[in-house]
């Protein structure tokens, strides 16, 4: 329950030729923005709607409006390239970065940038990052926003695997985890398999 994972045609076509090795930073780049607006489409399939009037050239009728304020919460590095995609569709939106990696050793968090205000001022935070693996970081970034307030949070990622939605699930239960595909497992080093290696270095570069 709470685990979403896309069976969209378009989805999965651009997720494959995201995870192919031959995608480089600027294909790689477009079809993260891609998959990132589809993914937020069905993610906000339940925002509640505000019914305002509005003149259309010939009537007045009832339009409606996103009826909750949102936050994007992009895990830097790599959950920056979801952010564009995402707030363009969602154009009030405000962005909260959260910055942290996971050390090489351990594979645990760390965290190094967190400038959130001191009282939370949206309805629904939407954690973007790539890639779900361990699940430390998306645990790490729910504590987070749960210390600062946030009642309603939903993980985006673009893949995950079994062991982080578990952690996530068992940790944050009440957090909605949309997703593009869920893999087989981890290997030794904590990549996702088959996965598409480092979400940050694939899209930057580096
Ligand atoms: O589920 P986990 O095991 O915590 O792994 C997932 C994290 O790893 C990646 O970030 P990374 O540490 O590579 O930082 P980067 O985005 O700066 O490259 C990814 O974007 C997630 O934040
Ligand atoms: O497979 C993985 C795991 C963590 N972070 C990534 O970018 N890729
Ligand atoms: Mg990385």
């Amino acid at each position: 329950m709470g685990l979403h994972v896309s069976s969209h045609p378009l989805v999965l076509h651009k997720l494959a030729l995201l995870r192919r090795v031959e995608s480089e930073p600027k294909k790689f780049r477009e079809l993260v923005r891609e998959i990132s607006q589809f993914l937020v489409y069905e993610a906000t399939a339940d925002m509640p709607l505000a019914p305002y009037t509005i003149q259309t050239p010939l009537s007045t009728m009832q339009g409606h409006a996103i009826g909750a304020r949102i936050g994007l919460i992009p895990i830097l590095r790599a959950g920056l390239g979801m952010v564009e995609p995402v707030i363009d569709l969602l154009p009030t939106a405000h962005v909260w970065h959260l910055g942290l990696y996971r050390d090489h050793n351990t594979l645990e968090p760390v965290t190094y940038y967190n400038k959130l205000p001191a009282q939370p001022d949206i309805d629904v935070c939407l954690i973007l990052d790539p890639m779900l693996a361990t699940g430390g970081s998306a645990v790490a970034a729910v504590d987070i926003l749960k210390a600062w307030g946030a009642a309603k949070i939903k993980f985006l990622g673009l893949i995950a695997a079994p062991e982080g939605v578990e952690r996530l699930q068992t940790a944050h239960p009440d957090v909605e985890i949309h997703l593009a595909a869920l893999d087989e497992r981890l290997n030794e080093q904590g990549y996702i398999v088959p996965g598409l290696g480092d979400a940050g270095d694939r899209q930057f570069g580096t």
